[in-house]
């Protein structure tokens, strides 16, 4: 049997705009109110789901949410015709129709955390879409991503969807972004990694002073039970709370892993020797690579600002592994220089490929965070719905669908345009017929 990592990317939807709505998120404060383009960040999110299809990788695609979302306005008090609730809620509230209409939904590393089914005990992978309580725009997704994965994932032989863990602070989730699975090959069972940012019922534990903890051990530990994890082949890690400090404020910005590959900071995590002996005790035979990058070669803050672990390390058909890195860590020396050191040592990782995905960095989202990994066998890849796998005709189509439906500009001023409304709900219905998805939007389902 075949197995493979299947990287479902988020198409950045028409409202994609700066709104700096994630505290504790340095780039999304920094480009707080800057002009967006949605067409160019859609644009630059389907050509990277090409160069990786294109490098011998399958490649998936999640729909993005309906914004605004006018339900959520609307129970929010706003009433009257569509305009008029957009125009009460952008004079008395403009903050909540901003966090109404984010695009924030193209991460999708943070829509779900995902279980193959070579790890979960009945044998089937496990989906959980993440509630994302930290933030509010980002509360507003997991329903609709629920709907999305089910719709993508259909068929109960295979898959078991979960609801969204409760929607309260202590069990905050982030989903993938928190998680990753370190394993010999992927049709392999592996050891899942859960990485939490605080204890939300232990008062005593330590936990990061200035910027949130998104993800709580608490949540974590419901995933791992959720999905039918051992044990034996699952580790909590803390996260380093002054990192978070720092603006790490998921732990995929700090560290990457792929197969037997962790790539991190030597700063990601709170107790690294303790909780790497775990790892290797867990793991068992085989190799296994921890590559860690010194603070002297590249700081923290480099790290924040050029995204070099929000890479994605990918297995080739060749065999190795090359990295997938923001053109932002080509153009910082340091980085670049650590990279150009990196394929030449001891490691699965021989290739590092640059791509452009400027619009997503600006409000602080990667290459990595920009997807979603679904490791599936062949039987269960036959299940997928087709028309969500990326191939040729799929990108020209999006690509054209792009050019028909998406604005080259968008200012937060013109989220209470009732014709963006209009626009994005032609859009998303022209959508869900090309992804072949059903009803998932609350506008075609009322
Ligand atoms: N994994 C990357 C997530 C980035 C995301 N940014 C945002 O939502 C910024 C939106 C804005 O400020 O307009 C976040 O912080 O959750």
């Amino acid at each position: 049997m075949k197995h493979f990592e299947v990287n479902f990317d988020g198409l950045v939807g028409p409202t994609h705009n700066y709104a700096g709505l994630s505290f504790g998120n340095v780039a999304s404060l920094s480009n707080a109110k800057n002009a967006s383009s949605p067409k160019q960040a859609a644009k630059q999110g389907l050509l990277k789901m090409k160069t990786l299809h294109d490098l011998g990788l399958k490649q998936g695609v999640l729909a993005p949410q309906e914004r605004p979302d006018m339900a959520t306005l609307r129970r929010l008090g706003f009433n009257g015709t569509d305009a008029q609730v957009l125009a009460k809620a952008a004079k008395e509230a403009p903050a909540l129709l901003a966090a109404c209409c984010s695009a924030s939904s193209m991460w999708t590393a943070n829509a779900a955390t995902i279980s193959p089914s070579a790890d979960t005990h009945d044998g089937r992978v496990h989906f959980t879409p993440a509630n994302l309580t930290n933030k509010f725009h980002r509360s507003l997704e997991p329903a609709v991503t629920g709907r999305i994965l089910k719709a993508i994932f259909n068929d109960d032989r295979h898959f078991k969807h979960h609801k969204h863990l409760p929607d309260n602070d202590h069990f905050g989730d982030e989903g993938a972004a928190n998680h990753t699975r370190l394993c010999s090959q992927y049709g392999h069972a592996g050891v899942e990694l859960f990485v939490y940012g605080r204890e939300a019922f232990n008062a005593a534990a330590v936990a990061p002073q200035k910027y949130p903890a998104r993800q709580t051990l608490e949540a974590s530990r419901a995933i791992a039970r959720l999905h039918g994890l051992d044990e034996d082949t699952v580790v909590f890690m803390q996260q380093n709370p002054e990192v978070i400090d720092a603006g790490v404020f998921h732990n995929d910005v700090i560290s990457v892993g792929n197969q037997n590959v962790l790539f991190y900071h030597q700063d990601a995590f709170a107790n690294t020797e303790r909780d790497f002996a775990e790892i290797r005790r867990k793991f068992g035979e085989g190799d296994l690579h921890f590559i860690e990058v010194p603070r002297d070669q590249v700081s923290v803050s480099e790290a924040v600002k050029t995204y070099l672990f929000n890479t994605q390390v990918v297995t080739l058909p060749a065999g190795h592994m090359a990295i997938i890195a923001p053109t932002e860590c080509e153009e910082s020396e340091a980085v670049n220089r650590y990279l150009a050191q990196l394929v030449e040592k001891d490691t699965p990782i021989k290739e590092v490929r640059y791509i452009d995905v400027k619009q997503s960095m600006r409000n602080g989202g990667g290459p990595a965070c920009l997807r979603l990994r679904v490791g599936l066998n062949d039987e269960e890849l036959a299940a997928v719905n087709p028309a969500c796998l990326l191939d040729d005709a799929l990108f020209n189509r999006l690509n054209g669908w792009v050019d028909k439906h998406y604005r080259d500009e968008l200012l937060v001023a013109d989220l209470a345009d009732p014709q963006l409304l209009v626009e994005s709900r032609q859009a998303l219905d022209e959508l869900t017929q090309l992804l072949a998805l059903g009803s998932v939007y609350p506008f075609q389902r009322d």
